[in-house]
C-alpha cells in the first residue's frame, strides 16, 4: 500500500498466534488419540498394545506434526460426549462419517468405503440372502451399543430377538459358538472375521444392506489452526501414497 506523503506505514510484528489446540498439543508434543479400540481391523487394543489401518494413520500424522500419540480409552456410547468434553484431540477406530456427527464436530475426508453386512455361521450361509430373512421371530442378533449397527438393529430388526454386549470384539467368537446367530456389521469387519475363523461366513458382502458410506477421523471444531494441520497431514499421507499403503495393508 502506498502512504501518503507525511503518512507512517505501520507495521505489525505481532506473530501470528496458534489456536489453543493446537497451541497445547504443539507445546506438549503430544496429541491425544481416543480409540473405543474393538474394531478390527481398523483399530484394536490387545494386552494394552494398539493396531489397525487407523492406528498406523494416526502415527504418521502425528510423526508429520513432530508430535506422540498418547491414546485415551472411549467407548461407541461415549465416544462424541468424550470428544466434546476434550478427553481427546481426535477419534479414530472405525468411525462412520454421517450427518448427525458432521453437525456437531469435523471429520477428516472419508476412506474404506463399505456397507453394512452380518456376520453368520457359515453353516446358516444359505439361510441369509435377503434382508427379510435377517429379522425374523427366530433370529437371534448381538449387538454392540452405542454406534451404527445398534441403529441399524434397532430400526431393521425388531422382530428378530436382540441381546447387547459390550465387548464388540467378542461377538463373533459368540456367533460362531452358537450362542448368537448374526452380528450386523461392516464390510471390512465381516471379510476379517470370516477369513479368519472358517465357522464364520460375511453375508450381503455383493449386495449390502446399506447404501455405501466411508468411515473418517473425528476432531473437534474448535479450532480452525488445528482443523487445517490435521486437514493438511491427511492430504500429504495421501498425496506420499501412505494412505495407499495402509489400506493394501489392513483391509483385504
Ligand atoms: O458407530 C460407528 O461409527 C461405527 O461404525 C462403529 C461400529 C458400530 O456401528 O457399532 C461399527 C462396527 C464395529 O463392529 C463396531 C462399531
Amino acid at each position: 500500500m502506498l502512504c501518503a506523503a507525511g503518512a507512517v506505514a505501520v507495521f505489525s510484528s505481532a506473530p501470528v498466534q496458534a489456536g489453543p489446540r493446537l497451541d497445547s498439543i504443539m507445546q506438549a508434543k503430544v496429541l491425544r488419540v481416543g480409540t473405543p479400540g474393538d474394531y478390527r481391523p481398523f483399530a484394536m487394543k490387545a494386552d494394552g498394545k494398539y493396531a489397525g489401518h487407523d492406528i498406523d494413520v494416526i502415527e504418521a500424522m502425528a510423526k508429520e506434526m513432530g508430535v506422540k500419540v498418547q491414546y485415551v480409552d472411549t467407548t461407541w456410547p461415549k465416544l462424541m460426549s468424550d470428544l466434546q468434553e476434550n478427553k481427546f484431540d481426535v477419534a479414530v477406530g472405525g468411525i462412520t462419517r454421517n450427518v448427525a456427527r458432521i453437525s456437531k464436530v469435523q471429520m477428516l475426508p472419508g476412506y474404506a468405503p463399505f456397507g453394512k453386512v452380518a456376520l453368520v455361521r457359515a453353516a446358516d450361509k444359505d439361510k441369509f440372502t435377503t434382508p427379510e430373512a435377517l429379522n425374523q421371530a427366530s433370529v437371534r442378533v448381538i449387538k454392540n451399543p452405542g454406534g451404527t449397527n445398534e441403529a441399524y438393529v434397532l430400526q431393521n430388526m425388531q422382530t428378530a430377538q436382540i441381546a447387547t454386549h459390550d465387548k464388540n470384539a467378542e461377538i463373533p467368537a459368540l456367533i460362531a459358538e452358537g450362542k448368537g446367530d448374526v452380528m450386523i456389521t461392516e464390510t471390512y469387519e465381516a471379510l476379517h472375521y470370516s477369513k479368519a475363523d472358517p465357522r464364520l461366513h460375511a453375508a450381503y458382502l455383493d449386495k449390502p444392506l446399506t447404501p455405501v458410506n466411508q468411515l473418517g477421523f473425528m476432531l473437534p471444531a474448535d479450532d480452525a489452526d488445528y482443523s487445517r494441520v490435521m486437514q493438511f497431514t491427511w492430504d500429504v499421507l495421501a498425496l506420499r501414497g501412505v494412505l495407499q499403503q495402509e489400506s493394501q495393508k489392513w483391509l483385504k
